[in-house]
């Protein structure tokens, strides 16, 4: 599994500009890039990453997307006088050139086929190119939206031309929508094309009716388009989240991709001019810690848009520290979609639902009624501006949104612990011991009997279990010390040492500790106050106990085949964590547990992405093999294989459907159809 991030960049790309006064373009400027490097260096992130020069994209490479006329016209601008430049650039819509542009075009290019080369070779596992001129709105034959060549189409077709790859996904969580990517792949099945964008009931540019819910792709290509459309701004944390676990994370797992390249644009972050949207630029950090969990973690970012000089920088920085396996930093503010949003959500859902397996079952009975349905929405809408609106309204003077991103940006890029994993050295945990993980000297007897002796000291009367609870609470203390990010420890009885995990974090202070039971759990300690919340996965019901707002029972049996849970975890289990935001999850594995070691895995890799990656493991010690996945996961050292994709049957999906229709007005992220009657 390669390591290491890399990151391209070029000063030389600074030098297109625009040499006469244009209101549309004046945004794209040089500094978008040398503050953004700025930006990385000073948080010390340049350092850490792998340096790969860009180079020139050949023609060759060019024409993989573009036609010779492009191609021609483009170069034939090198030696223009300003006057030549502005005519010619007057045949596109949102573009111009400069003398430079010609060269900086074929600098981006070849930056991001570097990085293609760089993770497809293994000399990296991941990495960000910072480009201008960006790439996703321009088409084989024209320049269009500050994009000359198409930087990542290229890449795809690179791609798939030299490594011979077959599934390519492209994410692009720019504001804008890349029609030209659109465009390229339509009717292309080995690229899954993801696009969100700003679009307000096609109001807003490019104001083209094919980047709606329906355009889903064309001929054999149909089903690889996806196009979310956000019908408001405002848009924030929240959507942005319940987009990828309600739409993109359930299709890219079925996907299965190859290769991951996002058109990274940043107009999507709070303050951006052009996307008056909401989200964080943590967001980015969680988005990008989800996509590094598919294609073994190979993943490009190649940067498309963003206005907003701090914004950017910040939102850059995020990614990068992300890609470099760094926790991932709390998400803020309300964790509730609005709801356009779950419209949106809802109708790309339906559109797709005739070429995706998991969406086999999806109810799509509100189309049936969708005349009146989508009328009342949009006066709905147009009428009452939802919470987001009002947001962004008073948050559209810029003096607040600055003050907002000055003290926002101070406390986010908190100090990293040194160490990642922390387990015992105890016996038979020489197999999961992997680089990244520090041996903690084991607790004495008298400690550990002082510290449980508060609860279930009835329960202790063995020496073994008195001695796995005490390693278990020195490793849990090391990560309530914030010493080191997340922790695993064996156990004889993994419901009581969860139970006991538990009961001392909240006394050390945590108020919100997410506890993900797989198995039998014999113990289940009281939740009343909200400080816990149970998820318990286990095979069957367990009799006279029914879930509850902080104890719910998930019953799942996983297919003898392969990994059915994408499902529970993508539909269900994250969502509930991402709404009750946690600051600290316990994932516990006892006996008789019902899912696969890949189900399990994928799910503590997923779960990293809460309470600042801070996860205690309590394990089964007979589980030899589980222990070692898991601590993979946990130690970043890799990408746990997902397993063989199985789709959920109608009975399986039915049961998360129950569990959402009892949950969504506690767990709000749950939410991804509007209910009926507005
Ligand atoms: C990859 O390009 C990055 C981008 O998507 O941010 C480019 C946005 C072009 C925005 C053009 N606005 C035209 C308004 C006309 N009334
Ligand atoms: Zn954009």
């Amino acid at each position: 599994m390669a390591s290491g991030t890399a990151l391209i960049y070029d000063e030389k790309m600074a030098t297109h500009k625009l040499l006469w006064s244009d209101p549309i373009c004046d945004i794209e400027v040089p500094e978008r890039l040398s503050s953004s490097y700025e930006q990385l260096k000073s948080y010390h992130l340049v350092e850490r990453c792998v340096p790969v020069p860009a180079r020139e994209g050949s023609e060759e490479e060019i024409l993989l997307v573009h036609s010779l006329e492009h191609l021609e016209v483009a170069k034939s601008t090198q030696t223009m006088n300003e006057e030549e430049l502005k005519r010619v650039s007057e045949n596109y819509d949102a573009f111009f050139f400069h003398p430079s542009t010609y060269h900086c075009a074929r600098l981006a290019v070849g930056a991001t086929l570097q990085l293609v080369d760089a993770v497809m070779s293994g000399e990296v596992r991941n990495g960000m190119a910072l480009v201008r001129p960006p790439g996703h709105h321009s088409q084989r034959n024209a320049a269009n939206g500050f994009c000359l060549f198409n930087n990542v189409a290229i890449a795809a077709e690179y791609a798939k031309l030299k490594y011979g790859l077959q599934r390519i996904l492209i994410v692009d969580w720019d504001v804008h929508h890349g029609q030209g990517i659109q465009y390229i792949f339509e009717e292309d099945p080995s690229v899954l094309y993801f696009s969100w964008h700003r679009y307000e009931h096609q109001e807003f540019w490019p104001s083209l009716k094919e980047s709606d819910y329906d355009a889903v792709g064309l001929g054999k290509g149909k089903g690889f388009n996806i196009n979310l459309p956000w019908n408001k701004v405002g848009m924030g944390n929240s959507d942005y989240l319940a987009a990828f676990f309600h739409v993109l994370l359930p299709m890219a797992f079925e996907f299965d991709p190859e290769l991951v390249i996002v058109s990274s644009g940043y107009d999507s972050g709070i303050g951006d001019p052009e996307g008056q949207m909401n989200a964080t630029p943590e967001v980015f950090a969680h988005l990008t810690h989800f996509l590094m969990q598919l294609a073994n973690g190979k993943l490009c970012v190649i940067l498309e848009g963003g206005y907003h000089l701090k914004s950017l920088g910040e939102s850059v920085c995020m990614t990068v520290k992300t890609l470099l396996g760094d926790p991932v930093p709390q998400i803020t503010g309300e964790m509730a979609p609005c709801l356009s949003a779950v419209e949106s959500i809802q109708n790309v859902r339906a559109a797709h639902k005739p070429y995706w397996k998991w969406l086999a079952y999806e109810d799509t009975s509100f189309l049936q009624n969708l005349s009146t349905k989508s009328h009342l929405l949009k006066k709905a809408n147009s009428n009452t501006s939802t919470e987001h609106e009002t947001k962004i309204t008073n948050n559209n003077n810029t003096v607040k949104v600055e003050r907002f991103l000055e003290l926002h940006m101070k406390n986010i890029l908190f100090p990293v612990p040194p160490i990642k994993t922390a387990t015992i050295g105890s016996e038979g945990s020489e197999h999961f011991l992997s680089e990244h993980v520090q041996l903690v000297k084991e607790m004495d007897k008298t400690e550990i009997k002082s510290l449980v002796s508060g609860f279930y000291a009835d329960l202790v009367e063995e020496d073994k279990i008195l001695l796995s609870l005490g390693s278990m609470l020195a490793i849990l203390d090391k990560i309530l010390k914030k010493e080191v990010c997340n922790g695993i420890a064996a156990s004889p009885t993994a419901a009581l040492s969860a139970a006991v995990a538990l009961r001392h974090s909240v006394r050390f202070g945590f108020q919100r500790v997410l506890c993900v039971f797989v198995g039998d759990m014999q113990i289940t300690p009281n939740t009343e106050d909200g400080k816990m919340l149970i998820i318990n996965i286990c095979e069957k019901e367990q009799p006279g106990k029914t879930s509850c707002k902080h104890c719910i029972s998930l019953n799942w049996k996983e297919d003898a085949e392969g990994n059915d849970f994408f499902s529970a975890v993508l539909g269900f289990i994250l969502p509930v964590a991402y709404s009750y935001q946690p600051n600290l999850t316990v994932i516990a594995v006892g006996p008789n547990r019902s899912l696969g070691i890949s189900g399990i895995s994928l799910l503590v890799a997923l779960l990293q992405g809460l309470a600042e990656s801070r996860i205690v493991a309590v394990i089964e010690d007979t589980e030899i093999s589980l222990l070692q996945s898991v601590a993979k996961a946990l130690g970043g050292a890799s990408t746990p294989p997902f397993g063989i994709y199985v789709p959920p049957t109608q009975e399986k999906v039915k049961k998360i459907k129950a569990l959402r229709d009892q949950f969504q007005q506690e767990w709000k992220m749950l939410q991804c159809s509007v209910k009926d009657g507005i």
